[in-house]
């Protein structure tokens, strides 16, 4: 098991592919482990270096309790590719990740040299919906909230012909601990990236997923559409985790990416 070190936590990650190929990065979304990009990480092209990390407050990664701020997850990130000697990364991030993603490219360019933001948005809900989650969580751990979150996640048809996986996130989701998702959810909720998102201009890919609940289609594209340059690709049929919906296709699209920014 991999677990760096970083200033007052430690961090599970896995450091995957080749060690001396173009480094890409996965951040996931809250209530879930790096296990999101399980069925990614085949489909990409070899040669590739492939680094995926628990942000603090899930998976293995220490949970410390309170708030967290979308600055210590920058952080965290930063320090972590910091640490693994990373420069000019690809950067993944699906939702709170993708929040990361924007963070980082904003302060650590030297580490990004291009980002694909995922179901994701400059600013997600409003600190008023965030604040109910929260002190529900807080009082009854995340299955409390499991139905309304599992169905945001995942289309009709997927909760229709997939029962056996759908049993598997839901696990993972309600193993979250409160305090980890609870304090990543206040980081959301005091997350607004509208400025320095503007002023971006690294190769950006964004991708919705035509069913997301969390962070629908018109959201992920106005995110886009603040950064001059960007794709944007829908995922047709899809909810929050397209990666976990459509594998194949994301794969294929997050491939084109990494082609057309010469990371391949
Ligand atoms: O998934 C995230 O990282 C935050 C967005 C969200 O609201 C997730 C959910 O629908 O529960």
């Amino acid at each position: 098991m991999l677990m760096a070190q970083l200033n007052d936590i430690n961090v599970h990650y896995v450091d995957e592919g080749d060690r001396n190929g173009a480094p890409v990065v996965f951040a996931n979304s809250l209530g879930t482990d790096f296990r999101l990009w399980d069925q990614i990480i085949p489909l990409l092209p070899p040669g590739l270096r492939l680094i995926r990390y628990d942000k603090r407050g899930h998976g293995l990664t220490t949970c410390p309790a309170g708030d967290y701020f979308m600055g210590d997850l920058v952080q965290d990130a930063a320090r972590l590719l910091d640490m693994l000697g990373v420069k000019g990364c690809v950067f993944v991030g699906l939702s709170i990740g993708g929040m990361i993603a924007q963070g980082l490219a904003a302060e650590r360019l030297d580490l990004v040299r291009a980002m694909v933001i995922s179901n994701t948005a400059a600013k997600i809900g409003t600190p008023e919906i965030w604040k109910g989650r929260i002190e529900t969580v807080r009082k009854g751990g995340v299955a409390a909230l499991e139905q309304p979150i599992l169905e945001r996640w995942f289309s009709k048809r997927f909760h229709r012909e997939n029962a056996a996986e759908l049993d598997g996130w839901r696990n993972m989701l309600c193993r979250t601990p409160a305090a980890g998702y609870a304090g990543c959810s206040a980081a959301i909720s005091e997350t607004d990236l509208f400025d320095s998102t503007a002023r971006l201009t690294l190769p950006t890919l964004a991708i919705a997923g035509s069913e997301d609940g969390s962070t629908p289609p018109d959201l992920v594209r106005e995110t886009a559409d603040l950064i001059r340059g960007s794709r944007f690709h829908l995922v047709r049929g899809a909810g929050h985790l397209p990666c976990v919906e459509n594998p194949n296709e994301y794969a294929e699209v997050l491939t084109a990416f990494l082609e057309e920014v010469g990371h391949v």
